[in-house]
């Protein structure tokens, strides 16, 4: 990333940065985004052809082509719009700018202003150059056709924003969110294109006819493959020529090359059909994308248009888009719940299987959350929303998964530097073939320039290229749909290298609910020393203290606590009523002195049975212990079995003792533990084994956890769904609490992996088969058009089969 830093008013360089929602990236203070739509875009030489012209202007910072969804997301600086597109469309191809929103980056607002006097691009480097210097503006994006500026900005930092449009003598009112929504792009063919088709078939089936009669330089011959190649060939002769312009080979170069190479030597009939057979298989290939594109926009098909909110004098329905946050909504049995929220009245069972893949209907009640797209199967519910409809938990998913398919995976990188060699290999490999024998050995001109035309149609990398971008979108739908969300191909491809897999024990594999079962009064009476540790634990949001907080319920009158403190990974302290109180585990009491042998025996019988015991301490000494029992989730056990049976090595990282560690270890069948660790420790355990050369997943709640989470090469945070924060910061984000989720996502990266292998021999195979006898004379120009688009239509379709891969582990 270069370090273009715009230059303010006052003359000073302001070079702030902006964390961005993914890893490492960061964003220049000032940076734009726009999303380029390049609808003729499906073939890497292409986007090649237009990353090169943007590369070329001074300020752009990051490009990143996504076939899939034809389009460039631009990232620059100190320039505009038209500027982009000028450049991007030198590369012939039509280019124009997508509405579609980007995703706001971590821990920025969006707000969509509406500049009216905005038309034009001085104003937008007005407006570029004065908000650049405003404190908290991470990114702008400007619609100038609809005179909408977009701007990513810190919370609260809009007021500023507007005052800042107002001193360049602009002004701007902000629109409702909600009018940005995720949507489907059109589709681009029209009718008129199939009609020339059909007609172009008819015609190339006519020359064929005719020249089998009257041979192939009849001028009736002549005319109809004139008209074949005018109805079918000529968009495959325009993005031919812009690319040979930029020396770029791409398949319609080569198409191209090859069509007029027939004419030439006068393989007329041949000329026709080998064009018309390139526009039916181009046609095909477009349509099966489309499908691996349309699979995910799927996901988002399944939320309700409109919402039934609350009006003074009764209920509404009103489109989704528009309900803003806080408003009350209305959900009726069988109805689609229409935005996320939370339940103020009513209770129901919902099913959630568009978030989480599940199923199982979930118990909704009070204050429960809810989320858009998911079914309501119960009674009727109110509840308040809490985002908008673009930016509901199904949206992000939706998002996340668009954005992971257009970052790089590992596979994709080799096979797009492949393909840059290869082509111009064969390709020379075709000029010596048409040359060389005829020159040096006397062979025939006509039978070897035949030879090499047929060469040149198997040059083009295409089904080699195209298959990894849909084989990856396609595990990445199959995954979003069982409720696994991955951040990016390069996850989803690593997934199936992972050797140890380190999982939290609190949360992860227990429920994360632990309740109180004992109390051991040392001093005094139970519900004296409850009501202290009690007064204490309210203060901590640690399950374990919850858990005492939960039991002693309101059955005391509150108690002030003065100088109240958290002491990371043993517990908390307070003072109450003028002394001073400690509650913690037992490195605690250690740490105080305050142990004794009895007071171990008691601590150690209690954390046996996989219990956390927690001692209350006071003037310095025990006066009671409580203990608190965390359920194994149901599933832990199998999904732990299911992993070692994949060959992978289960370790289990807690902060609680070794006992209690141990213990639980046992019910869920992990023989390797780490316990009493502290946060950082966990850290270091990561990199312990990933200097003994494993690769390695960790499971969290990405609280305590974040850094482990962070260092190991695939972090999991499971229950996602009710956390945004997990959604954003972990690679692989678990929408429910499910383990053998992590077992859904092992197969699925092992089966895309080997779908992905699969699609390059196969390529590479069958252009290698076809090469030979290109040169040994047995292949027909027809064959070899069969051969290319067979083998890119082989391999999307071996790639969109993922979309319907079992993930077993995953059902019940
Ligand atoms: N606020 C607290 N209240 C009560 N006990 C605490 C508190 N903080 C820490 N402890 C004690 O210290 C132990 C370690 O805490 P830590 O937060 O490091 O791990 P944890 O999150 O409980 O376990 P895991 O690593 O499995 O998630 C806990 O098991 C508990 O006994
Ligand atoms: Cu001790």
């Amino acid at each position: 990333m270069s370090t273009t830093a715009s230059t303010c008013q006052h003359g000073q360089p302001h070079a702030q940065k902006y964390g961005d929602a993914h890893k490492g990236h960061v964003y220049e203070a000032g940076t734009s985004i726009t999303v380029l739509s390049v609808p003729d875009m499906c073939c890497p030489t292409e986007s090649g052809m237009v990353e090169k012209d943007l590369r070329r202007l001074h300020g752009v910072t990051s490009i990143t082509p996504d076939l899939m969804r034809r389009q460039v997301r631009v990232e620059y600086t100190g320039l505009t719009e038209a500027e982009l597109l000028t450049a991007a469309r030198h590369s012939g191809l039509a280019v124009e700018l997508q509405a579609e929103a980007v995703p706001v980056p971590r821990n920025f607002e969006r707000s969509v202003i509406l500049v009216e006097q905005m038309d034009c691009p001085t104003e937008e480097a007005l407006i570029r150059k004065r908000l650049a210097c405003a404190d908290g503006v991470a990114a702008m994006t400007f619609n100038l056709m609809q005179r909408r500026l977009t701007v990513d900005h810190a919370p609260g930092q809009l007021p500023d924003v507007l005052k800042a449009l107002q001193e360049i003598g602009l002004g701007g009112t902000v629109e409702p969110s909600g009018t940005a929504q995720v949507q489907p792009p059109a589709s681009q063919r029209h009718a008129s294109s199939y009609w020339k088709l059909i007609l172009g078939g008819v015609a190339a089936v006519a020359a064929e006819a005719l020249a089998f009669s009257v041979g192939d330089a009849h001028w009736g011959v002549i005319g109809l493959t004139l008209l074949t190649i005018a109805l079918t060939g000529l968009g495959t002769y325009r993005k031919g020529w812009f690319a040979v312009r930029q020396l770029n080979l791409n398949i319609h170069a080569l198409m191209s090359v090859a069509v007029t190479g027939a004419v030439f030597i006068g393989r007329w009939p041949e000329a026709a059909m080998v064009m018309f057979l390139f526009a039916v298989a181009e046609m095909i290939e477009a349509k099966s994308l489309d499908r691996a594109r349309r699979a995910v926009e799927g996901l988002m098909a399944m939320t309700s248009d409109t919402a039934t909110v609350k009006v003074a004098d009764g209920w509404e329905i009103v489109p989704a888009a528009g309900v803003a946050i806080g408003t009350l909504v209305r959900a009726r049995p069988g109805e689609r719940i229409a935005l996320d929220g939370q339940v103020v009245s009513g209770s129901t069972t919902v099913d959630q299987a568009p978030i989480t893949g599940e199923s199982i209907p979930v118990d909704k009640s009070i204050g429960d959350p809810l989320f858009a797209g998911t079914i309501n199967q119960g009674g009727e519910v109110a509840y308040r929303t809490t985002a908008p409809a673009n930016d509901s938990t199904l949206a992000r998913i939706v998002r996340a998964v668009q954005d992971a398919q257009a970052s790089k995976a590992p596979t994709q990188r080799f096979v797009d530097t492949f393909a840059t060699y290869y082509t111009p290999i064969v390709f020379g490999i075709a000029m010596a073939v048409a040359a060389l024998p005829p020159l040096v050995a006397g062979g025939d001109w006509l039978t070897w320039v035949y030879r090499a035309l047929v060469m040149l149609v198997i040059a083009c990398p295409c089904a080699l290229v195209i298959s990894t971008p849909v084989t990856v979108v396609s595990g990445l739908t199959a995954a979003a749909r069982r409720g696994i969300l991955i951040k990016g191909g390069l996850f989803l491809e690593q997934g199936h290298r992972l050797t140890v897999l380190a999982l939290d024990k609190t949360g992860t594999l227990t429920q994360g609910r632990p309740s109180l079962t004992d109390i051991v009064a040392l001093h005094g009476t139970q519900d004296e020393q409850l009501r202290l540790a009690a007064a204490l634990a309210r203060r901590s949001d640690h399950p374990v203290s919850m858990a005492v907080g939960a039991y002693a319920g309101d059955r005391f009158p509150p108690l002030d606590v003065a100088s109240f403190k958290a002491i990371n990974g043993r517990g908390v302290e307070g003072v109450i009523e003028g002394v001073s109180y400690l509650l913690g585990n037992h490195r605690l009491v250690e740490d105080l002195n305050a142990c004794s042998p009895a007071l171990e025996l008691k601590l150690n019988a209690l954390e046996e049975q996989g219990k956390t015991a927690i001692v209350l301490i006071g003037d310095g000494q025990a006066l009671a212990i409580f203990a608190v029992a965390d359920a194994v989730r149901p599933h832990s056990r199998e999904a732990i079995a299911e992993l070692t049976a994949l060959g992978i090595e289960p370790v289990m990282l807690t902060g609680d003792n070794r006992h209690t560690a141990q213990a639980i270890a046992r019910q869920v069948g992990i023989a390797e533990v780490r316990s009493e660790l502290l946060p950082e420790h966990k850290l270091e355990a990561i990199k312990e084994f990933q200097s003994r050369g494993a690769v390695v997943g960790m499971v969290g709640d990405g609280i305590n956890d974040a850094p482990a989470l962070a260092t190991a090469d695939i972090g999991f945070a499971m229950g996602a769904a009710g956390t945004d924060t997990a959604i954003e910061t972990a690679d692989v984000a678990l929408m429910d609490d499910d383990p053998r989720k992590l077992v859904g996502f092992i197969r699925l990266s092992r089966a895309t992996h080997s779908v992905l292998w699969q699609n390059i021999a196969l390529a590479l195979g069958i252009k290698a088969v076809f090469l030979a006898l290109a040169v040994l004379g047995q292949a027909t120009l027809w064959m070899a058009v069969f051969a290319d688009m067979g083998a890119s239509l082989l391999v999307v379709l071996n790639g969109l089969r993922l979309l319907r891969h079992p993930a077993n582990a995953c059902k019940q």
